[in-house]
C-alpha cells in the first residue's frame, strides 16, 4: 500500500521482514529491511528506484493499482544494484519506451544486469536537471563509489526532498516510515552497523561529496533513503553523524576477538581483558568468540574502537580459518588510526600469532606487542596476560593516533593542454587520493620514485579500488 512521504510524493516500496542475509551472507540483516522506492505525481509522473528483484511481480502490480502504467513519463534509477532496480525487467516489460534517467555507469550496470540496450536509458550528470512540471525539478548528483561506480542521488526542489538511495539508510524494517516513529536505539544500532560494515572503505570519499552537496546550498526538508526510514525530523542529524563516523571514528572501547579449539586463547582473552580494565576502568572492552558471534557485530565494535587484540591458536602451523577470514574483511574495510595486538595458544611451533601480526598490519592497524603462551595457560602465564592487558590499556590511553596525512587532500585538478603541462603528480578523479612519485607513499606494490607510466595498468586506486584511467594530472604549478 503507498504511504503519503510529502506533497505529490508517494512511498510505493515493498518490506521484507524476513530477509536475513544481504550480499550473499556477507550481511546479517536481523532486523529486515525495505526497499524504498518512490513515486512522484506533478505534472509529470516519476518512478524513483524499484524494489529488490524477488518482489518484481508484487511491486508492479501494486503500482499498476496506483496508476495506470502508460502515464509514468520517467523512471530515475540512483543505483542499478537487483535490490533497487531489480524490477525493472518485469516493470519495463509492461512499459518498455519510458526513459530511465541514470548515470553513464547505470547504463552499465543496468545492461550488466537485465541485458536490454534497447531501453530508452537518458545519462545524467552531476548538476543536470530534469523538469517535472509545477515549478519543480530534479537535480541529479553523481556519488560514484558511494557504494558502486553508478550510484547518484536525485534532489527535488520545491519539496526539498534528497532521494539519497543507500547512503543514509539502514537495514531496518519498520511498519512506520518515518524516523521520528521508530524507536530511536533500534534506529541508530542499524545506521551504524551499516555505515561501519558498507561505507567504512569509502568514508574517504564521505566527506568531499557531502561538503558538494552542501555547497549547492539547497535545503533539505527531508532525506528519503532506500532502505528503512525516511529522515523528517532533523533530517541532517544523519549527515553530521556520516561526517563523524568518516573522520576515521573511534570510542574510547577496545574489542578481544579470538577462536580457539579448546578454550585456551579464550583464557588469555578473558585474563588480558582484566587487565585492561585494572588500569583504565572507563574503556569498554567487548568480547567476541567469532566462531560463535555475528560477524557484522564484531566489525561494528572493531569501527568503534581504538584498538583490536585478535587471539588465534596455532593450527597445522596456520591461524584459526574464521580468524583469517574476519581480518581480511577488517582489511577490505581499510579502517584507520587504530591499534591492534595478536595473541594466542599454540602447542610446540607455534606461528599463528605472528601471521596474526602480520596481517593486522598488512591491514592498516598500528601494532603493539604480542603475546604468546603454550598450551593451557596455568596461574603464572594467566598473570601474564594481565600484565598484558595493563600495558597495552597504558599505551593504548596514551594521545590517538594521528590521522593520516592524506585524509584530506586539497588539490585542485588542472586540465591539460600541453605535455609541458603535465605534473608528476597524479589525483583520483572519484576520491580525490593523490599519487606522488617522489615519495612512492602511501603505495604498496609500488616502489617510492617510480613514473606514473611505470606504474602497471593492473593499478587500483589504494583508496577507491577504481583503476588507474580514472587518475588525473595535477597543475605544475604546485611542483
Ligand atoms: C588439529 C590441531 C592442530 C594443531 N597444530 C599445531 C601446530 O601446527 N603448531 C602448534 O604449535 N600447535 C598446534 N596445535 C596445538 C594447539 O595450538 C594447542 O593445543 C593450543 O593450546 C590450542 O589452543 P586453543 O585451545 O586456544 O585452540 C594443534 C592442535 C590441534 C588440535
Amino acid at each position: 500500500m503507498a504511504i503519503q512521504v510529502k506533497n505529490n510524493i508517494q512511498w510505493v516500496g515493498q518490506r521484507d521482514w524476513e530477509v536475513r542475509d544481504f550480499h550473499g551472507t556477507e550481511y546479517k540483516t536481523l532486523k529486515g529491511s525495505s526497499y524504498n522506492s518512490y513515486l512522484i505525481r506533478e505534472e509529470k509522473t516519476v518512478l524513483i528506484d524499484t524494489v529488490d528483484h524477488k518482489f518484481s511481480r508484487e511491486f508492479v502490480q501494486n503500482l499498476a493499482a496506483e496508476i495506470d502504467l502508460n502515464t509514468l513519463d520517467y523512471i530515475i534509477i540512483n543505483h542499478a544494484e537487483e535490490d533497487h532496480a531489480g524490477a525493472l525487467t518485469e516493470l519495463m516489460s509492461r512499459i518498455p519506451h519510458t526513459p530511465i534517467y541514470c548515470t553513464a555507469n547505470g547504463v552499465d550496470s543496468i545492461n550488466g544486469h537485465h541485458h536490454h540496450p534497447e531501453w530508452n536509458f537518458r545519462v545524467v550528470k552531476t548538476g543536470d536537471s530534469l523538469d517535472i512540471g509545477n515549478g519543480k525539478q530534479l537535480i541529479f548528483v553523481e556519488t560514484p563509489m558511494l557504494h558502486w561506480p553508478d550510484s547518484m542521488m536525485t534532489y527535488m526542489t520545491g519539496d526539498a526532498v534528497l532521494f539519497s538511495n543507500d547512503a543514509f539508510g539502514q537495514h531496518y524494517c519498520d511498519e512506520h516510515l518515518f524516523n521520528d516513529e521508530v524507536d530511536q536505539a533500534e534506529l541508530f544500532e542499524q545506521c551504524q552497523r551499516y555505515y561501519a560494515n558498507i561505507l567504512t572503505p569509502f568514508s574517504r570519499l564521505v566527506t568531499p561529496k557531502i561538503t558538494e552537496i552542501l555547497s549547492f546550498n539547497l535545503p533539505v526538508d527531508m532525506i528519503a533513503t532506500s532502505h528503512g526510514v525516511v529522515w523528517r525530523d532533523n533530517p541532517t542529524q544523519i549527515v553530521e553523524l556520516y561526517l563523524k563516523w568518516a573522520a576515521d571514528y573511534q570510542e574510547d572501547r577496545i574489542t578481544i576477538f579470538y577462536d580457539t579449539m579448546s578454550n585456551n586463547t579464550r583464557m588469555m582473552a578473558d585474563a588480558i581483558a582484566q587487565g585492561i580494565n585494572e588500569v583504565d576502568p572507563r574503556v569498554a572492552v567487548k568480547i567476541f568468540n567469532v566462531a560463535r558471534h555475528d560477524k557484522n557485530e564484531i566489525l561494528t565494535n572493531v569501527f568503534r574502537s581504538k584498538g583490536v587484540l585478535a587471539g588465534t591458536s596455532t593450527m597445522n602451523n596456520v591461524m584459526m580459518p574464521k580468524i583469517a577470514g574476519l581480518v581480511e574483511e577488517m582489511t577490505g574495510l581499510r579502517f584507520r588510526n587504530k591499534r591492534a595486538s595478536a595473541f594466542g595458544s599454540h602447542g610446540w611451533s607455534g606461528g599463528a600469532v605472528d601471521r596474526l601480526s602480520t596481517r593486522l598490519q598488512d591491514a592498516g592497524f598500528e601494532m603493539s606487542l604480542s603475546l604468546k603462551a603454550k598450551w593451557r595457560p596455568d596461574i603464572d602465564a594467566l598473570e601474564n596476560c594481565r600484565a598484558h592487558g595493563r600495558e597495552i590499556a597504558r599505551q593504548w590511553a596514551q594521545t590517538p593516533l594521528v590521522a593520516s596525512p592524506i585524509a584530506a587532500p586539497q588539490a585542485s585538478v588542472a586540465a591539460v593542454k600541453s605535455c609541458a603541462d603535465l605534473g608528476p603528480q597524479m589525483q583520483c578523479s572519484v576520491c580525490q587520493w593523490i599519487y606522488d612519485p617522489e615519495t612512492g607513499e602511501p603505495m604498496q606494490d609500488v616502489a617510492p620514485g617510480t613514473p606514473w607510466s611505470e606504474v602497471p595498468d593492473s593499478f587500483l586506486c589504494p583508496e577507491c579500488s577504481l583503476g588507474k584511467d580514472v587518475f588525473d594530472v595535477l597543475a605544475t604549478e604546485a611542483k
